[in-house]
């Protein structure tokens, strides 16, 4: 399989990083079926590029398209009966590069001897189940006492793209970490905590110059987004979500370009995509990664050997976080998915539900061990 790496750029500089292939396992015609599209960028078929560069409309296609690519529409069902034999091979060869953390629990607890675990937690589609209305993804209280449980033995952060504080009055937990606004508001634990190095105060906002400019572009978007029917605007303070779960598909394209032409007013803004949202942003060079990296620093673990960082997340802004693990070959990402995605994590979970069994029996196995 060959496979190519091409940006298309709107006229603003925001740049769509599209990997291109001729014979792709990750082709158009695989990932709209029923795949989110895989992290950090799209995938589509040569032909398919080269009909969106040569129409007038690229820049709104490709967006759309990358859009299309997480339809819960084109979603086939999870049961294996229902796939194709190439779906079929490669759901094992992906779970095969990428096993469950549950299979290989002892693996990663072995890799931990001798070292601090520190724990980093996304939280819409880990640590709650995804739902269609924003303000109502709740976590359940059986998942935050393993959260509660796992902070007693190891540092623990959530990792949103959510604000602060809005993430906070879902876990609920005093003695974490947060990291919202993707890692751009990063906070340390307000309750009394233990761990060797926690000795000063974390609090940091690389982004804080943008907080008037995310608020009008809130405004306006949200103002704007009024004419299509389920559109919904969520302003995380120092980046903002345009929602599309509950827009029909035929308005994609219309609410893709309204974005586009208020983005384009503002070039120091940038989009990445999420799971059925579009999510806007400061240019600078931050993200999960960077706040991964930040709180290790915070913890006295910037170029130890005596960690070990685990990151569970299942969005493509999760992807920075495993890439920063992978890079420094330590630790394990964890990516939270039923269907192959391609990533840069080492192991994965199905769902929320799994992470909860992952996190109880990390505490149980920390527990015999001590
Ligand atoms: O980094 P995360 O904690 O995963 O936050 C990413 C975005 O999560 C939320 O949106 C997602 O979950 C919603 C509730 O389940 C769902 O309706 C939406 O379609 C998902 O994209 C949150 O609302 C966004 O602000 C976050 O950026």
């Amino acid at each position: 399989m060959t496979k190519q790496n091409v940006v298309v750029s709107d006229v603003k500089g925001v740049a769509i990083s599209v990997a291109v292939s001729n014979q792709s396992f990750f082709s158009s015609s695989v990932v709209p079926s029923h795949l989110d599209a895989p992290g950090g960028c799209i995938t589509i078929s040569r032909n398919k590029l080269l009909r969106l560069e040569n129409g007038g409309g690229a820049r709104i296609s490709a967006w759309v398209e990358s859009m299309r690519a997480s339809s819960p529409s084109r979603m086939k069902s999870n049961n294996t009966s229902s796939l194709s034999e190439k779906e079929t091979d490669e759901q094992s060869s992906w779970t095969l590069h990428h096993p469950s953390a549950l299979r290989m629990f002892e693996e990663i607890t072995s890799a931990s001897k001798g070292k601090q675990i520190v724990m980093f937690l996304d939280y819409d589609g880990t640590l709650s189940p995804i739902v269609e209305d924003p303000d109502r993804a709740f976590m359940s209280n059986k998942m935050r006492n393993a959260v509660r449980d796992i902070a007693r033995y190891f540092p623990t952060a959530i990792v949103s793209g959510r604000c602060r504080d809005k993430v906070y009055s879902f876990v609920k937990l005093a003695e974490l970490y947060y990291a919202g606004s993707h890692g751009m508001d990063i906070k340390g634990p307000s309750k009394c905590h233990k761990y060797k190095n926690e000795n000063k105060a974390v609090f940091y906002q690389p982004a804080s110059e943008f907080l008037p400019m995310i608020d009008e572009v809130y405004k306006i978007l949200s103002e704007k987004t009024k004419s299509i029917p389920g559109a919904r605007v969520e302003n995380n303070k120092f980046c903002c979500s345009v929602h599309f779960r509950c827009v029909d598909e035929k308005s994609w394209d219309a609410l893709a370009d309204l974005v586009s032409v208020v983005l384009n007013e503002y070039p120091k803004l940038r989009y990445t995509q999420g799971r059925k949202v579009l999510e806007i942003r400061p240019t600078i060079k931050w993200d999960k990664g960077k706040a991964l990296e930040f709180l290790l620093e915070s913890l006295g673990y910037a170029n130890s050997n005596e960690v070990l960082p685990v990151y569970i997340g299942d969005d493509r802004t999760d992807e920075d976080a495993f890439k920063v693990l992978k890079d420094r070959g330590q630790g394990f990402g964890i990516l939270v998915s039923k269907v192959p995605k391609e990533t840069s994590a080492t192991y994965t979970l199905k769902e929320p539900s799994e992470v909860k069994d992952f996190l109880r029996r990390l505490v149980k196995w920390k527990r015999l061990s001590m």
